[in-house]
C-alpha cells in the first residue's frame, strides 16, 4: 500500500523539470559511487590497479584501446610495474583480480578448487562452441565427464590407436613437405600444423579424418566453420556487449550457421555409426566408440547431442593448442639468437631413437630432448596464455588478498613463463636444457597445462602427437624461417594462434651414412 502511495506521489510530481532533476541526481550519485571503478563492481582501494579507470566504465576503455597483438604485453607490463597481484574492473563482466604467482595459481586451481568455477558468463560466451561439454561445465556434469574421459584416456588400446593415427596423418604432412621442397615453395607451417591436428582429431574422435591435409590450399567446410566459430567465441570474451553487437551485425547469423554446420556434421557421423555399427579389424576403438559404449550414472547410454558436445570439446581442446605449440617451437628453435646447437641435438636424438623407422607408442618415451623443446616452447608461448575463474565463496589468496564471491581470479601463464622471479635471469632464452635432468616444475610454476583436478586431460596425448610429427619431419627435412628476425604476431583468442601464420622454407635432408635422412 505504502509503495503504491509513493509511486502515485512521484507520478503526480513527475513534471519534465522534476524528471530531469531526478535523472541528474541519480547520475551524480552513480558517478560518485563508481567514480573509480566499473558499475556493478565493489570498490577495492586495497588492490593495485593500472592507471586509466573511468567512472562507471572502469578499465573497459583502456582495454579497448590495446591492440589485440599487444594484449599479453599489457599484462606483462602491469606485472612488472604493479607486482603479481593487481586488478581491473569491467562493466557486466565484473572485477578481475590478476594473481601471477605459482602459489596463487595452485591455491585457486588446487587447494581451494571448490571455491572457483567457470561460471555462467563463460558458459554464455563459449556455449555455442562447448555446449554442455567438459570445458564449460562445473559441478556434477564436469565430474561425470572427467571421470569418463580420464578412464578412456588411460585405456592402452586407445593410446596405441592414437599413436597409429598420428603416424598416418604425419605421413601426409611429409608428402606435402616433399612437394614443397622439390618445388622450392614456401609453406605456412602454422596452417600445416592446424590441418595436421584437426585431421588427427577427426580420425581419433570419429574414425575419419576431415581431409584437410589432402586439400591444404583449399577449404574444408567443417574446418572453416570450426575456425570461424572459435574466433567469434573468443571475441565475446573481450566484449561485454557481444550479444548486442552480434544481433546488429552479420556475426550472429554466421555464428548460428557455423554452429549448425559443425553439429550437423558430427551428428551425421554418430547416426551413421549407430546404424552401421563400429567396423574395426582390431581391438582399437576411437573416442566416439568408447563414449558410445559408456553409460551415465543411471546406467543409460549417452544421448547423441551429448556425444556431439563431448567430442567437439575434445577437438577444441586438442586441436589448436597442440598445433600452436608446435608452431611456436619451430619458430623459437629457428629464430635469430637461439643457440644453433639446439636443432643439432634435436636431430641427433631423432636419428638415434628412430633411425629410418616410424615412431611408435614406445619410441616417444625416448625422445626426451624433443619433449624438452616442446615444453620450453609452451613456457614462452603457452597455448592458453590467459585464464580466469569466478570465485563462488569468499576466499583469501596466499598473500592475504581478499577475493569476494562474484569476483574473478585471473592469471596468465604467458606472464609467469616470462618472469625472472619464477624462472631465473635467463627466462627469455629458449633453453630446452632447463628441462633435462632437473626436477619437474610444479603445476603452479609451469601452468601451461593448467593445474589441480582440472589439469589438461590430453597432456600425454598432445606430447605423443607432437613428438610423432616432430620426429617424422626431422627424419627427412630441414626447415628454416623465411624471416628469422621477425617475431610472429599473436592473435587474441582463448588460445595463442600466430596471426599471420609461420612462413618457412623446406629442404630435404641429405642422406647420411648409417640412417637418418631418407627420401619420401
Ligand atoms: C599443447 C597442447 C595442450 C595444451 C597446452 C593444453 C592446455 C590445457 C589447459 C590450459 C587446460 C585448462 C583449460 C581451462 O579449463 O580453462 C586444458 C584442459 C583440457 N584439455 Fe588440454 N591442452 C593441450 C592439449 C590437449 C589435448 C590434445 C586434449 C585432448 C586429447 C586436451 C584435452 C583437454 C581437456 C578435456 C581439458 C578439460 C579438463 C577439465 O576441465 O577437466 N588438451 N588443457
Amino acid at each position: 500500500m505504502a509503495i503504491t502511495e509513493l509511486v502515485k506521489n512521484v507520478l503526480q510530481h513527475a513534471t519534465r523539470a522534476n524528471n530531469l532533476k531526478l535523472l541528474l541526481t541519480l547520475s551524480a550519485f552513480f558517478i560518485y559511487k563508481y567514480r573509480s571503478h566499473a558499475i556493478g563492481t565493489r570498490r577495492r582501494s586495497d588492490l593495485k590497479e593500472p592507471k586509466g579507470a573511468y567512472p562507471l566504465l572502469g578499465h573497459m576503455p583502456l582495454l579497448a584501446m590495446i591492440p589485440g597483438t599487444k594484449l599479453y604485453d599489457f599484462f606483462e607490463k602491469n606485472y612488472r610495474e604493479l607486482g603479481p597481484v593487481w586488478s581491473i574492473s569491467l562493466p557486466v563482466i565484473g572485477r578481475m583480480i590478476q594473481g601471477d604467482s605459482p602459489e596463487m595459481v595452485e591455491h585457486v586451481l588446487k587447494s581451494n578448487f571448490w571455491a572457483y568455477e567457470k561460471g555462467p558468463l563463460l558458459k554464455g560466451a563459449l556455449g555455442d562452441l562447448f555446449g554442455s561439454g567438459i570445458f564449460a561445465s562445473d559441478g556434477a556434469n564436469w565430474k561425470f565427464q572427467r571421470r569418463q574421459a580420464s578412464h578412456i584416456f588411460n585405456v592402452k588400446a586407445f593410446r596405441e590407436y592414437t599413436s597409429d593415427v598420428f603416424v598416418i596423418e604425419a605421413q601426409k604432412v611429409l608428402e606435402y613437405l616433399g612437394k614443397a621442397a622439390d618445388a622450392g615453395t614456401e609453406i605456412d607451417f602454422h596452417q600445416l600444423m592446424l590441418h595436421f591436428t584437426l585431421d588427427s582429431f577427426g580420425a581419433v574422435s570419429f574414425g575419419e579424418s576431415f581431409g584437410c591435409l589432402e586439400n591444404i590450399e583449399g577449404k574444408v567446410d567443417f574446418a572453416v566453420s570450426f575456425d570461424d566459430l572459435t574466433a567469434t567465441c573468443s571475441d565475446r570474451l573481450m566484449d561485454p556487449a557481444w550479444k548486442i553487437r552480434e544481433a546488429l551485425t552479420s556475426v550472429g547469423a554466421k555464428a548460428k550457421y557455423d554452429k549448425a554446420l559443425i553439429r550437423k556434421h558430427s551428428l551425421e557421423i554418430i547416426q551413421r555409426r549407430r546404424s552401421e555399427g563400429f567396423k574395426t579389424v582390431s581391438t582399437k576403438k576411437d573416442l566416439l566408440q568408447l563414449f558410445m559404449e559408456a553409460t551415465d550414472d543411471e546406467g543409460e547410454p549417452l544421448s547423441d547431442e551429448y556425444l556431439v558436445d563431448i567430442i567437439l570439446n575434445f577437438t577444441i581442446a586438442g586441436r589448436d593448442t597442440t598445433a600452436q605449440a608446435l608452431s611456436w617451437m619451430f619458430y623459437l628453435i629457428n629464430r635469430d639468437g637461439t643457440d644453433k646447437s639446439i636443432m643439432k641435438t634435436l636431430i641427433q636424438e631423432v636419428d638415434d631413437v628412430l633411425g629410418d623407422d616410424l615412431p611408435s607408442y614406445d619410441t616417444h618415451k625416448q625422445q626426451k630432448y624433443a619433449e624438452a623443446c616442446f615444453n620450453e616452447a609452451l613456457r614462452i608461448f603457452p597455448s592458453v596464455p590467459r585464464n580466469l575463474k569466478i570465485c563462488v565463496q569468499d576466499d583469501i589468496l596466499p598473500d592475504g588478498t581478499k577475493i569476494y564471491a562474484g569476483e574473478w581470479f585471473t592469471w596468465s601463464s604467458y606472464v609467469m613463463g616470462r618472469s625472472e622471479a619464477i624462472w631465473g635471469p635467463d627466462v627469455l632464452e629458449y633453453k630446452p636444457s632447463r628441462w633435462i635432468d632437473t626436477e619437474k616444475p610444479s603445476q603452479g610454476k609451469f601452468s601451461s597445462f593448467h593445474a589441480g583436478p582440472r589439469v589438461c586431460l590430453g597432456m600425454n596425448f598432445a606430447i605423443l602427437e607432437a613428438l610423432t610429427v616432430i620426429g617424422m619431419i626431422l627424419q627427412k627435412f630441414e626447415l628454416t624461417l623465411v624471416d628469422s628476425a621477425k617475431l610472429p604476431p599473436y592473435g587474441v583468442s582463448v588460445t595463442m594462434p600466430m596471426l599471420e601464420g609461420l612462413p618457412m622454407r623446406v629442404t630435404r635432408r641429405q642422406a647420411k651414412e648409417g640412417g637418418g635422412a631418407v627420401a619420401v
